[in-house]
């Protein structure tokens, strides 16, 4: 039998060439490696589980057959390494058997910089003669027992060795994951870092939501609730409940789905500024760009909390006291309640735009799932995502502009440097919007277009392309 990977049979059984292929190994049969063992034998291959103690590990996968490390190594040409690193010391023991081998290390760590090198760096130099693949290490035991899922279907791997990577590559193919090549085994301290990261693209726009929710909360407290105590002395704390919150939620949704489109437009005007597209843009507005999706998801999440609360309106003990207060005080007075067109006009206007802005905001949403989204050509996407992005932008900025309309000129009851927060909310979604509407000017979008198209390439743009490549 060879031990060569480039000639290694790792087909499953279910291979007509082959009718007892070479099985493959798993040391270690803790939660990892079972999981991997019981998959690896759905999908058609032998295993063989290398143990300290294989008479007493418990119960394994039936099929499967368990001996000690070494008898399993010479079983394979091909080894799973399911042992926490702490206890890698006993596969130096073993370098004779598993000299010219594939040996997968699937290992993870609990925190990040706990060793000075990666752990698959670590195994190849206790190995020197096995071809270590860093592989399977960003799965967990339960998505192997369960078969990949859609968001879990990728399996990374990096090595040194082509055939070994090939070899792996092959098996992850058959267990029904896509297989991502990060290059050599220098990129395994990254994929040793995946599972640690905690939703990283999440970050920043998770930092900008609850800025903005506790800041806009924050000063609506003192502007509705403390200062009719301490001006009035009025106590009106139970507003802290739905009233605040509903004027915060569509506040942090209109701002933060303005955030999302600002990036574009900025980059545009910074295409327009240096005349051409093959600059770089600074880092902030890079990282800014990169996490659009994510704020534009929130803003999605705060819109769905405004519909909610608004749609409570009606049973609200305050809201039906205060109609019902009003009733009565006009039968008393003997006084009907005189029809304003123009208020009619206003409130359904406010209420259509708000309910199209929102319906289109769902379908942003909808298209931004990897399912749908792959469905969809580039320019589909791109329609959908920038033309009827800035739609639903301007649905819902003209909405707030409607709720607030008669309100912006009249003297307030409030000292005049405390802005309603519907006009503190207005300010970015209408920069973005003017800004957009600039850029739609012919002479300006035919200049963009030139840009985009790299028609432009001048001394300047080749200069500074240089300069990116250094
Ligand atoms: N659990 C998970 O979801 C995932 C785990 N991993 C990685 O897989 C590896 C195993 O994890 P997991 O299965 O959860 O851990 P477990 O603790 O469940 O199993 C580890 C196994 O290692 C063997 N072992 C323990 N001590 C020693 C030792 N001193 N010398 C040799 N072998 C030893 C044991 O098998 P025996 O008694 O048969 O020798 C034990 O069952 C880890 O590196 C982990 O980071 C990676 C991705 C997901
Ligand atoms: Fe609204």
């Amino acid at each position: 039998m060879s031990k060569n990977p480039e000639s290694v049979s790792l087909c499953p059984l279910n291979s007509a060439a082959d009718p007892e292929p070479e099985p493959l190994c798993i040391f270690g049969t803790g939660d990892m490696g079972r999981s991997l063992g019981q998959r690896l034998l759905q999908s058609g291959y032998r295993v063989v589980f290398g143990s300290r103690t294989p008479h007493s590990c418990g119960p394994l996968p039936p099929g499967t057959q368990v001996m000690s490390h070494s008898a399993a190594a010479q079983s394979a040409t091909l080894v799973f390494n399911c042992v926490h690193r702490e206890h890698y010391g006993f596969l130096e023991t073993l370098a004779p058997q598993l000299k010219g081998k594939v040996l997968v290390d699937v290992s993870n760590n609990p925190k990040r910089n706990l060793y000075p090198e990666a752990n698959a760096e670590h195994l190849q130099r206790l190995v020197p003669g096995a071809h270590v693949v860093k592989a399977f290490n960003t799965l967990s035991a339960w998505t192997l027992q369960n078969g990949p899922a859609d968001a879990n279907r990728q399996v990374y791997l990096c090595g040194n060795s082509a055939e070994a990577k090939q070899a792996v590559a092959e098996i992850a193919t058959k267990l029904g994951f896509t297989v991502l090549d990060r290059g050599s085994l220098s990129a395994a301290g990254e994929l040793e870092d995946f599972p640690l990261q905690l939703f990283p693209e999440w970050r920043l726009p998770l930092r900008v939501a609850v800025g903005l929710t506790a800041f806009f909360y924050l000063y609506l407290l003192t502007r509705i609730v403390i200062y009719a105590y301490v001006q009035k002395g009025d106590d009106i704390s139970f507003r802290l409940m739905v009233s605040l919150a509903n004027k915060v939620f569509p506040i942090v949704s209109l701002i933060m789905l303005a955030l999302c489109y600002l990036p574009g437009v900025i980059a545009a005007f910074l295409q327009l500024y240096r005349g051409t597209k093959y600059r770089r843009f600074p880092d902030w507005l890079d990282r800014w760009m990169l996490c659009r999706k994510q704020l534009g998801l929130l803003a999605l999440a705060f819109a769905f909390l405004h519909v909610f609360y608004t749609l409570i309106i009606p049973q609200r003990y305050y809201v039906r006291n205060k109609l019902t207060a009003n009733a009565i005080s006009l039968i008393r007075e003997n006084k009907t309640s005189p029809f304003e067109s123009t208020m009619a006009w206003r409130n359904d206007s406010y209420l259509a735009l708000g309910i199209l802005g929102f319906g289109l905001f769902v379908l942003l949403g909808i298209t931004s799932l990897p399912s749908v989204s792959n469905a969809l050509s580039w320019r589909e996407f791109n329609f959908v995502q920038s033309k009827l992005g800035y739609l639903t932008l301007f649905f819902c900025t003209f909405h707030t502009y409607l709720y607030g309309w008669n309100k912006f000129l009249r003297p307030s009851s409030y000292p005049w440097y405390t802005l309603p927060g519907y006009m503190l909310c207005l300010i970015v979604p209408t920069v973005v919007l003017v800004l957009k509407l600039l850029l739609l000017v012919p002479c300006v979008d035919r200049s963009l277009t030139r840009i985009r198209r790299g028609w432009d390439r001048t001394d300047k743009a080749e200069d500074s392309e240089k300069s990116l490549l250094t």
